[in-house]
């Protein structure tokens, strides 16, 4: 069982947007409370190729940057590691600075697509080139003399939307991206704060070239995608009462709480404030009889990280829950809806699979088999996932955990924590 309270990781995503639009803006800011997973000090190494100087203190980054007119160019290649958000956001940013620019990541980032930022870009004027027609990386880049577009997003993505309006902070004119469902809006948060102006309506954001961004001292709050382990660890383990303190709780994240709620989950949002423009919350959540769920449509982009992490909860719900809408899925770290069911098969779990989902027949009595092997497949979200089938049966083995890393580096000691009955912050 796991009792107490914790402080989860800090969000990877405001973090990641600390480090580049502090690095942009002329003078020195700090960010209290970072997270300094992989992925987020890949974005701190390519500021600091390009001449910025980051200073990393506990739990503080202090970022002093000439401003982006006086960033120079890297000396070698820029190595996104595993991050998505790192390439996509860096793609539109490097478009816009007059500089050349070469960048690839692991394995996994090679895999994934990157037209959905590269081709509006060029449309904006950048020339990029990269591997595969244009498609992956690694790639080349040499940015400036951008004009502002009108784009529509086929897909709900807030590296898409988030990377064609940061090339529009050094654009001509007016830049507007419309996606097709609202994706989580920590860009058009934070960019005020640097004092840019952003205009919003429904699914639609424009920015004006010609920004300038001012240094700030702004403070992150905790990862509802990390917290996402933590809530569903609580709700299948049997006699646990838990809170998670300081969770970012945007509206455009909060997918996973309206689910679980949905299912039956005992969960509740308390001490509820703001801290830099972003709702922060404690979540109290209690073991719970979970029921069936159908998730689709407007949900999906808001808790699209924590779908394998739901998966687990659905294995225990009672009857059949279904994910559609969901194929953004197959092309994060890994394939998600292969290696979350992947890894589901395992444990003899009953699943369907659909090109943009899955099916899952939960049982709240299910007992799951001594000494299954479980694997990461070398993503985060899959691995910390799998890894909480072992709160109910102790003798699997989950493969591949170094890559918790990425983005929740102590995970496995955070969760023992609430299982000694310990706080830990
Ligand atoms: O903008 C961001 O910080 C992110 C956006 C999402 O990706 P997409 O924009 O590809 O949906 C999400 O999956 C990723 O973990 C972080
Ligand atoms: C998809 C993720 O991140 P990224 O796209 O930045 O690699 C994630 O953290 O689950």
């Amino acid at each position: 069982m796991l009792n107490g309270s914790v402080d989860i990781a800090p969000d990877k995503s405001i973090t990641h947007r600390a480090i580049m639009f502090s690095s942009l803006a002329r003078g020195t800011s700090h960010i209290v409370n970072p997270l300094l997973g992989e992925d987020n000090i890949s974005t701190c190494q390519a500021f600091e190729a390009m001449g910025v100087e980051i200073t990393r203190e506990e739990r503080k980054l202090i970022i002093n940057s000439p401003g982006f007119e006086q960033l120079q160019e890297a000396s070698d290649v820029l190595d996104f590691g595993n991050s998505g958000t790192t390439t996509r956001l860096m793609l539109g940013i490097l478009s816009g600075l007059p500089l050349f620019s070469i960048i690839t990541g692991d394995r996994y980032l090679r895999q994934r697509p990157m037209l959905r930022v590269i081709e509006p870009l060029r449309r904006m004027g950048a020339r990029i080139d990269a591997r595969s027609g244009g498609k992956l990386l690694p790639a080349a880049v040499r940015g400036g003399a951008l004009n502002g577009i009108d784009h529509r997003s086929q897909v709900a993505s807030a590296q898409v939307k988030s990377a064609i309006l940061l090339a529009g902070l050094f654009a001509n004119g007016t830049t507007t991206v419309q996606e097709p469902e609202l994706s989580r809006d920590h860009t058009e948060r934070m960019l005020p704060f640097y004092g840019v102006k952003v205009q919003r309506e429904d699914r639609w954001t424009s920015v004006q070239g010609g920004a300038q961004l001012h240094p700030v001292d702004m403070t992150v709050p905790g990862d509802i995608s990390s917290a996402a382990f933590f809530l569903v660890a609580a709700c299948v383990t049997p006699g646990s009462a838990v809170t998670i303190c300081n969770v970012g709780v945007n509206p455009t994240r909060t997918g996973i709480i309206d689910v679980l709620q949905q299912m039956g989950a005992k969960l509740e949002l308390r001490n509820q404030r703001t801290v830099c423009g972003e709702p922060v919350a404690d979540i109290e959540v209690c073991h719970s009889s979970l029921s069936a769920v159908d998730i689709y449509g407007s949900t999906i982009p808001r808790l699209i990280d924590e779908i394998p992490a739901l998966a687990v909860a659905m294995a225990f719900a009672e009857g059949k829950s279904t994910v559609k809408d969901g194929s953004e899925l197959r092309v994060k770290e890994t394939d998600r809806i292969a290696t979350t069911l992947a890894n589901l098969k395992a444990l003899g779990v009953e699943y369907s699979e659909y090109e943009d989902g899955f099916a899952i027949t939960g049982d709240p009595e299910r007992k799951l088999p001594a000494g299954a092997v479980l694997d990461s497949y070398g993503d985060h979200r899959i691995g910390m996932s799998a890894w909480l089938f072992r709160l109910l049966q102790p003798t699997i083995e989950v493969e591949g955990m170094e890559c918790v890393a990425v983005s929740f580096p102590g995970f496995q000691q955070k969760l023992q924590s609430l299982q000694s009955n310990g706080a830990l912050s």
